[in-house]
Order: structure tokens, then sequence, then C-alpha cells
């Protein structure tokens, strides 16, 4: 792949940019075997499931720059001045068609640009989501609500222009921190949620909902991981970390009489309750709102997929030490994935497969199904 924002200099996000993507692909294998080779000596690999090299990001979180009349949605130079990078080649081309009409829409407003040396203006954040099937999710992060109903006047202006907008949102972030995000959010439109659809599965993702990041690759680990689940049999599902649901819906074989689902996003759990009254049998899906930490659950299946610090001692030991006959791990982070494996002796590794989540970076998702010694 080839961007020019990274020729010139102007983004150097993608950090393995100009390395070809076979290589890309070997190396990751090579790291990710290194990681697990001390806690998972026997653990067989499966050919890594590659991914397109580039327009697979099916989300963009851009800081909105520049100014009134010319703002700019990518990210700050070092002078914290925006650089514009609305063609950032590893978005999807639904995302590149999209960007154009916001920019417009932020302009024609008038939404003043953060300006983070200064702490004034309205708009911190652009985020938006694509769906596989080209609808949008967009979510504008202000400083504060002064410019609300101007944003909702203006709405219907940009439907017309943007008649693939599913959802929109306002996500208030009044204080001066790091994160990306407050915790209150302001539904716009009638939808509250993105259809996603894979194969036959529909997820629903809100505003404050994780979905993974490459469409494509994620449905491939989704497939993996029910491969998994069919072979092993379980009377029982247990899906931590579960998001919106997508391992939880994915992985029900007819074996499996209750699929539970435990995720801290209240947001991402009405969604999956929605996913799951659309399946054949919804009775028998059931999702908490809670912290994973804080009860001690068991299944004949254990999947988890934790945020990157992973599980912890907690997690690990009473998974270790629970009657799950197998587990599941899927890990953006295959150092803690590590740590997790060697917290649980009890369980050994059998297979294991890479997913390139993240071409152009040296971020992978690695999953391993691991059974009870
Ligand atoms: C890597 S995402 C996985 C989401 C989901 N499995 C999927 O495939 O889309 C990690 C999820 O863990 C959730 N999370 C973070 N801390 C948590 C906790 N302490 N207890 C439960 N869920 C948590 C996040 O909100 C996020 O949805």
């Amino acid at each position: 792949m080839h961007c020019d924002y990274f020729s010139a200099g102007r983004c150097r996000s993608c950090r393995l940019m100009g390395v070809p993507y076979h290589r890309q692909l070997a190396d990751k294998q090579v790291m990710a075997a290194q990681a697990l080779r001390p806690v998972a000596p026997e653990v067989r690999w499966a050919d890594p499931f590659a991914s397109a090299e580039s327009g697979y990001r099916n989300k963009a979180k851009w800081v909105v720059g520049g100014d009134r009349r010319n703002p700019t949605i990518g990210i700050l130079d070092e002078r914290r001045e925006g650089i514009d990078l609305r063609r950032c080649g590893i978005c999807e081309p639904s995302l590149i068609e999209a960007f154009p009409a916001l920019v417009d829409f932020i302009a024609r407003i008038g939404l003043v640009p953060y300006d983070v040396n200064r702490r004034i203006g309205d708009i911190k954040y652009l985020i938006v989501t694509t769906s596989p099937q080209g609808q949008l999710l967009v979510r504008f992060v202000l400083r504060s609500l002064d410019r609300l109903d101007d944003i909702r006047r203006g709405l219907p202006a940009l439907r017309s222009a943007l008649p693939q907008l599913a959802v929109a949102s306002v996500n208030l972030h009044p204080e001066h921190k790091a994160v990306l995000e407050g915790d209150r959010e302001i539904l716009l439109t009638e939808e509250s949620s993105l259809s996603i659809r894979l194969g036959d599965v529909s997820l629903y993702l809100g505003p404050q909902g994780f979905f993974q990041t490459n469409t494509a690759v994620a449905a491939g680990l989704y497939r993996q991981a029910a491969d998994w689940a069919t072979q092993t049999t379980p009377t029982s599902v247990l899906d931590l970390y579960c998001g919106i649901g997508g391992f939880a819906l994915h992985c029900a074989p007819p074996s499996a009489r209750t699929v539970h689902g435990v995720e801290i996003s209240a947001d991402a759990v009405s969604g999956a309750r929605r996913s799951a009254a659309t399946r054949p049998d919804p009775g028998r899906f059931t999702f908490d709102a809670d912290d994973a930490v804080a009860r001690r659950l068991d299944a004949d299946l254990v999947i988890v997929n934790p945020p990157r610090r992973g599980l912890g001692a907690t997690v690990a030991d009473w998974i270790d030490t629970g009657a799950a006959r197998h587990l599941i791990y899927s890990s953006c982070n295959p150092a803690t994935l590590a740590a997790d494996l060697a917290r649980m002796p009890s369980l050994r590794a059998i297979e294991a497969r890479l997913f390139d989540m993240f071409p152009q970076t040296a971020h992978m998702e690695v999953a391993v199904l691991l059974e009870r010694r």
C-alpha cells in the first residue's frame, strides 16, 4: 500500500507502511509465536487470517482542527495544528465518501474546532463508523452543549447529503483530558444503533458500544470461534467482555442450552440483547451489564476477549480453578495474552491463529483454543 500522507511525513500512524504485506503478516506470525512459546509450547498454529491491505478500517476517530471556515479532520501536528487526513487509505471507501459532506456540515453551521492550547471551541472529535452495508453512525464530540440546537436544525440537510447516515449523536466532553469522549451521549436520530450484518447475524452497535475495527477480519474471527465452539459441544457458553455480542451470537452451537454474555457498557449490552431477539431461539441468550471481575461465573465453554490490559489475576484464577472444559481467548495484545495463559496452568493451549485486524501497523489479534488438562 502507498500512502501520500505517510510519504509526505504528515502522518506516521501506520508504522509498517511500505513493508510488503506478505512480510508484515510473516513477521507478525513470528512475533505471536514467540510471545506464546514459553506458555504454550505445543500449540498448533493455523494459517494466519489475512486482511485487505487498505480500506479495511470501519471506524475513523478524527480530531477536528483548523478553523471555523476551514475545519480539518485527522490528527494534530506537534504545534497542535490540524492535519487533514480525509483520504486516509486504511479507511473503508464508504467512510472516505462521507467525509467531505461531514466537513461541509461542520463548516456550514460554523462549529469552531477546539483549540487545545487555549481550551476554547465547540467540537473536539468526529467519530464515524460504517457498517458493511455502507450505513453510517456519526458522533460529534463537543466541549459543551451550546451548539446542540444548531446541529439538530442542520441535521435534515446533512441527511439529504448523506442518506446513508443511520445514527447520529452528540457526545459531551467538557473536560480537558486525553481521552476521546465523555460519558453523556445525546441521540439525534430515531434509530439508536447501527445494524452490522455478518452472514445471518445482525449486530447492533450504539454510539458507545465497541465493535472490532476490521469487519471482514472480525467476521473471520467469529467464524473461527464458532468452529471451535462446535468442536467442543458445550452445554453452556459464557462470553466475557462480550461487547455487542459478536462471539456469543456466533458461538451458540445446538449443544449449548445457555449462552450468557457479560459486558461493562450498558449501551453494548442493549445491542447484544436486541441481536439475540432476532435469533431463532432467543430464550437461551442472556446478557448482563456488569464488571467481568465482579462475579465469578462459569460455563462449559468460556470465551474471553478483554481490552489490551488482559484478564488480570482475579479473572484468570477463577477460570483456571473453575469448571470450564474449554476456553477461547481472543486478544489484541500478545504480551498480556501470554501473561494470562501463564496464570492458567490447568488449561493447555491446543490451537492458535493470528488475525491481521490492523494491517500497516504492528498490532494484531490472536485467538487461542485451550482445553482443561
Ligand atoms: C476488545 S473489546 C471486545 C468486544 C467483543 N467481544 C467484540 O467482539 O466486539 C473489550 C470489551 O470489554 C469491555 N470491558 C472493558 N472492561 C470491562 C470489565 N471490567 N468488565 C466487562 N467488560 C469490560 C469493553 O467495553 C469492550 O466492549
